[in-house]
């Protein structure tokens, strides 16, 4: 029998957004599968947040189609928004309340009784390793606590969809690993992520697969791996040569045969991208070039970024 794919909980045609004469979001198509961690992948300013607010029905889209559960936001957003858990790139808890209320009355919001309100609250409060925090003000919480407590509250619905803007910004790392954790759970559990970010290592940690976007449009699609494969070499070779000398040693490594399938020259070091890291800094040695310093790595999404829009992610 034919398999015959799922239809999308998303999906997008050129999905349009535009402020005056700006263009925010420009023409854009992408699925979302049930059950699927999906990523938008961006710098600061791609249209990542536009785009998850026409999704959520906050923001109505200029043109383009957009269906949402089988839905269009434009004229089901009170059905859309009733299916959807959305964490917001600020958090915006009541911070006079403590960390359980917090859950409660978002939770009344959605209509729910206030037992069920409140049964689901412990159920979050320890999904989000948040318990002994339960009659702590909101306020008082660290960042990674109230992080985790707006997924909680971004939970109370049982929503269909996930939607999570910048979930990690800002906080250490420590932080965002219990997160990722976390977030790593309800996608076990089958729940639809969908997750726009700027660090790669997220997306690489968290999204089935991701489009890459920059200034509105899309850049690449498909899961971390392929990206990597399709846009980049099997090893990145970092070398550095001091920031006079880079350019001019660039040209050097560049002229050695066979060595690098591309050479990136960024401002502090060069990116000789090989199928073999090792062996090209032998090769770099031998030709008489002394780095001062060297590295061999995978390829990352960060060398993805860099190769599709000329301009490193980072910062
Ligand atoms: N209400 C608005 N009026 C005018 N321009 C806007 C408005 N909202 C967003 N923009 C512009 O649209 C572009 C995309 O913004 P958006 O917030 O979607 O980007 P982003 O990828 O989510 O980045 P960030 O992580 O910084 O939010 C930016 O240039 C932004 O200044």
């Amino acid at each position: 029998m034919p398999q015959t794919s799922p239809e999308p909980v998303i999906r997008a045609r050129g999905l349009t957004k535009t402020y005056g004469a700006f263009t925010a979001v420009d023409a854009i198509d992408f699925d979302v599968a049930p059950g699927e961690s999906f990523g938008l992948l961006g710098p600061n300013g791609a249209g990542k947040s536009t785009t998850m607010r026409m999704i959520s029905a906050v923001s109505r889209r200029t043109a383009g189609e957009l269906s949402v559960l089988g839905l269009d936001p434009e004229t089901h957003g009170p059905e859309i928004r009733s299916q959807l858990g959305v964490v917001p790139q600020e958090d915006n808890l009541d911070t006079e309340l403590t960390a359980r209320d917090n859950l409660v009355l978002y939770g009344r919001y959605f209509g729910l009784s206030r037992a069920v309100c409140r049964e689901r609250a412990e159920e979050l409060l320890a999904f989000a390793q948040l318990q002994d925090k339960a009659g702590a003000k909101a306020d008082d919480l660290s960042g990674g606590m109230k992080r985790r407590l707006t997924i909680a509250r971004g939970l109370m619905n049982t929503p269909q969809i996930f939607m999570l803007d910048e979930p990690t910004t800002g906080l250490d790392p420590q932080a965002r690993h219990v997160l990722w954790d976390r977030l790593f759970r309800l996608k076990e559990q089958g729940t639809t992520l969908v997750i726009t970010t700027h660090y790669m290592d997220e997306a690489e940690q968290l999204c089935d697969r991701l489009i890459v976007v920059d200034k509105g449009s899309i850049m690449a699609e498909g899961s971390p791996a392929e990206l990597i494969r399709r846009y980049s070499s099997r090893e990145v070779l970092e070398v550095r040569f001091g920031s006079d000398r880079n350019a001019a040693a660039a040209e050097e490594v560049a002229a050695i045969g066979r060595l690098a399938e591309r050479v990136e020259v960024l401002p502090d070091r060069l990116l000789v991208y090989t199928p073999d890291g090792e062996g090209a800094l032998e090769r770099v040695v031998e030709r008489g070039l002394r780095p001062t310093t060297s590295l061999v790595r995978r390829s990352s999404l960060e060398d993805v970024f860099l190769r599709l829009t000329g301009r490193s992610l980072v910062d």
